[in-house]
């Protein structure tokens, strides 16, 4: 099942579970737009090269639609419109003034030249910059772009429309960024897990992490955990993993690759392989790359107590179920990563308020809007007797209904 058919499945859960008119539940699943561009640029040596870029806005009942724009060779019209839609969801649980959107590019970015990545973002930009706005739909990064990509965008919408700090979000800070945005959504990842393990009586000292990804979301992550006396045991990036059973030190990890680009060759742990890392003996397992990566084939072989959702869609139905059956405890994306859209909404707020908070306050802010979620999303699973994926979906659907009836839009 791809990510667009479970998603649309939780969803329908959630709809049944709230009750929902079926007229209701039908205009909540169709996107509000789905735009695809062609985007041609010259690479650095004169020839012209095409690729394809997708901007899914899903729905605006609650505000602006948000989300981030994801630059990989599997993007495509259905993963976008996943991922879309969990960010309608997304910005509902965490109680933030957005609705949903996502976008993105196929095409591998490392074979990129950072010229060629220049202007392929401004290419794609000049082609939706009448379709997005800072009302309308607020791009932010995601898997493989990054703040230069963002001050690019906001560089060549502003010539359309003079200058926009708060068209997109995830900027660098000498540009109108948020203090905490680039460490915003590992950090929330890390406040979830918190109030996860302290419902069940445990603490983040006493815990093994193995992190999938390393990452904006995974080295945050892993630095952070590390940071509270967490053990990290695994982590892997694209080339491979590394483990250590007595805990991996991060800092010299985030050396390593900064150093180097990769994980492999750190001399501080053992290799391993990628399909290994998930399977990896600790408590806590936080996918931080890739949708699906928990799938049929490797649910029933995952030794991780509590699975922590960094990653958007990491879980397909099959593992769902098998991982649920096994008492496993997941705590889901349109919660776990909600940090990271959490910090762009107060970064936007910022922008238009012309005034910057420091980096405290957005942390203090981020833990209460984490915290306070973690706690509606758990009195939905009380109120509904169903897990916490069901909670959230619950939990975000039922305040995009809400808004959607007092606009009075329903068919
Ligand atoms: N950035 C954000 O604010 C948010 C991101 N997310 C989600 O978090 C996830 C990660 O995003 P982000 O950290 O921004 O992306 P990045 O591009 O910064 O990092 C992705 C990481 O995943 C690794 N990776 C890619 N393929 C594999 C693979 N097959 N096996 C193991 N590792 C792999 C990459 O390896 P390498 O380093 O070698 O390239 C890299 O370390 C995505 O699902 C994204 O949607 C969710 C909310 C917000
Ligand atoms: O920061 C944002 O606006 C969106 C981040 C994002 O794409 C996500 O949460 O998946």
């Amino acid at each position: 099942m791809n990510a667009l058919a479970a998603t649309n499945r939780n969803f329908r859960q959630a709809a049944r579970i709230l009750g929902l008119d079926s007229k209701l539940e039908k205009s909540l699943l169709i996107p509000f737009r789905e735009i695809k561009v062609e985007c041609t640029i010259p690479k650095d040596d004169g020839t012209l090269v095409s690729y394809v870029g997708f901007r899914v806005q899903h729905d605006n009942a609650r505000g602006p639609m948000k989300g981030g724009i994801r630059y990989h060779p599997e993007v495509d019209l259905d993963e976008v419109n996943a991922l879309a839609q969990l960010m309608t969801w997304k910005t509902a649980v965490v109680d933030i003034p957005y609705g949903g959107a996502k976008g993105g590019i196929g095409c591998v970015p490392k074979e990129l030249s950072k010229s060629e990545l220049e202007r392929l973002t401004r290419v794609f930009t000049q082609k939706i910059h009448d379709l997005i706005g800072i009302n309308t739909d607020v791009p932010a990064p995601d898997m493989g772009t990054n703040a230069q990509t963002m001050a690019w965008i906001l560089d060549e919408y502003s010539k359309f429309h003079g200058h926009s700090l708060a068209i997109v979000t995830g900027k660098p800070v000498d540009l109108g960024g948020s203090l905490g945005r680039e460490a915003a959504t590992g950090r929330g990842v890390v406040y979830a897990t918190e109030a996860l393990l302290a419902e069940h009586g445990k603490h983040i000292k006493d815990m093994t992490f193995t992190i999938q990804g390393f990452g904006n979301v995974g080295a945050w992550a892993a630095r952070i955990i590390h940071e509270r006396g967490g053990k990290v045991v695994a982590v892997s990036d694209i080339t491979g993993a590394v483990k250590n059973q007595n805990g991996l030190d991060i800092p010299a990890l985030l050396n390593h690759k900064e150093a180097t680009g990769t994980l492999a060759g750190f001399s501080g742990g053992d290799a391993m392989s990628s399909d290994e890392l998930l399977t990896h003996d600790c408590d806590v397992l936080i996918p931080c790359a890739l949708g699906g990566v928990l799938n049929g084939e490797n649910a029933d072989s995952v030794k991780a107590k509590y699975i922590v959702e960094a990653a958007n869609h990491p879980t397909d139905p099959d593992a769902d179920e098998i991982l649920s059956k096994k008492g496993a405890v997941i705590l889901p994306d349109i919660y776990a990563n909600a940090g990271g859209v959490t910090v762009s909404y107060f970064e936007w707020v910022q922008n238009i308020q012309g005034f910057m908070w420091d980096e405290e306050h957005v942390n203090r802010e981020l833990k209460k809007y984490m915290t306070r979620a973690f706690h509606n999303l758990k009195n939905m699973c009380q109120s509904h007797n169903c897990n916490l994926r069901m909670g959230a979906f619950t939990l975000g659907v039922n305040r995009v209904a809400r808004a959607t009836q007092l606009r009075g839009w329903e068919a």
